[in-house]
């Protein structure tokens, strides 16, 4: 029997795969979800649990799994991709071939590319080739959450209008929100410098530096992702909205952040490499702090928040090192020059 409805191949078969081809398999799409781990989406299909990333967590009967990319790829009208940013790259080019004529391509990485700090859409543009319609997926959403089917709302962001409306609706559902948008620019800005400001948020809770600090370090963190976002040429409004300030308050508040509670572990004095290791998933912000920096020096945008999280991460200041810097700068007003 064939569905009505298009069939998705879900590439990445972590926490936020695994919950997002849950929710789209739950909506009634053919899905089939793709990992590198054989015997891990064997699981997914077989068992439907993700033990290792998901445990505990029933996953619907209908989410099927498979290791061969380019038989998933090849029988899917979507593609989302759900890789971690450091495989972002390679995983575009191992579909390209293999993509349907007019499958689509969406994906829900947060991040750069790793080492030339290109945006994700840059990435997948070079990839894919002109004309394939593609869309980002972010906003304040853990995994964990969405797969237990707790309320949750985020935001798709195309060029393509009816591509996007086509992502969103097939996520859509009763205790799903997605939202649409165009602009791909802020919206991967906003998903990828939450990450590092949650490091910031972590490092001053774990120093139990208080209530006040932690609003004062989320809200200078949206300042920097609104001054960052004005000189890139992404809309205001996309970092005023679930892209930007929702992630940003989830990821810096949420202790299921792994990025947060990487700086929570630092600011309790713990090594980065115990901390990474402790956690045992993808933490975005080791590898995006220095890209929202490399970005930012491009751009002449002074980043101070985010410049003493690279430095933290990178063992060349302590995080009472970092804090006493970023105490020590001078007073000024709050918005020197405006800020739209
Ligand atoms: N988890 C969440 O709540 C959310 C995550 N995101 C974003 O989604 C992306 C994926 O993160 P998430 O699922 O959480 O990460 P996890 O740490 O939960 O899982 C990472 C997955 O990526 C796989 N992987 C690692 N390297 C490669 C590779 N080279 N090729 C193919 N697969 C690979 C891992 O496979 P293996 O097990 O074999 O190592 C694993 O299945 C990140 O960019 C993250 O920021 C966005 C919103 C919410
Ligand atoms: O992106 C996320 C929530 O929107 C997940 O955040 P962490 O990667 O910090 O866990």
């Amino acid at each position: 029997m064939t569905s009505a409805k298009p069939s998705f191949a879900v590439l990445g078969s972590g926490s936020w795969g695994t919950a997002l081809a849950s929710l789209i398999a739950r909506n009634g799409h053919p899905t089939t979800i793709w990992g590198r781990d054989a015997a891990q989406v064997e699981a997914i299909a077989r068992t439907h649990e993700n033990p290792r990333y998901l445990p505990g967590i029933a996953l619907p009967e209908a989410l099927q799994g498979s290791a061969d990319l380019a038989a998933t790829v090849a029988a899917a009208d979507y593609v989302l991709v759900v890789t971690p940013s450091h495989a972002f790259t390679e995983t575009l080019r191992a579909l390209a071939p293999h993509r349907r004529a007019n499958a689509g391509v969406a994906w829900a990485t947060k991040g750069f590319e790793p080492g030339s700090g290109r945006f994700l859409h840059e990435v997948a543009a070079e990839a894919l080739g002109p004309g394939v319609p593609v869309a980002v997926v972010t906003g304040p959403s853990f995994a964990k959450e969405v797969a237990q089917g707790l309320p949750t709302a985020v935001t798709v962001h195309s060029d393509d209008e009816s591509f996007a409306q086509d992502i969103a609706g097939s996520l859509h559902g009763a205790a799903f929100r997605a939202y649409t948008g165009n602009d791909m620019l802020g919206a991967e800005l906003g998903g990828a410098m939450k990450n590092v400001l949650a490091v910031a948020t972590g490092v001053a809770d774990g120093m139990a530096l208080g209530l006040n600090a932690r609003a004062g370090l989320i809200t200078r963190g949206l300042n920097e992702m609104l001054r960052l976002n004005v000189a890139i040429g992404g809309k205001a409004e996309t970092l005023m909205g679930l892209a930007g300030l929702g992630d940003l308050v989830l990821t810096c508040t949420g202790d299921l952040s792994r990025n947060r509670r990487l700086g929570l572990a630092l600011g309790r004095g713990q090594s980065i490499a115990e901390a990474v290791a402790a956690i045992g998933q993808v933490v975005e912000s080791v590898q995006t702090a220095d890209e929202v920096m490399r970005l930012a020096e491009r751009h002449g945008i002074e980043l101070p928040i985010s410049a003493l999280v690279r430095e933290v991460l990178h063992g060349h200041i302590t995080p009472v090192e970092g804090l006493k810097m970023l105490l020590a700068r001078e007073q000024k007003p709050e918005f020197p020059e405006g800020l739209f």
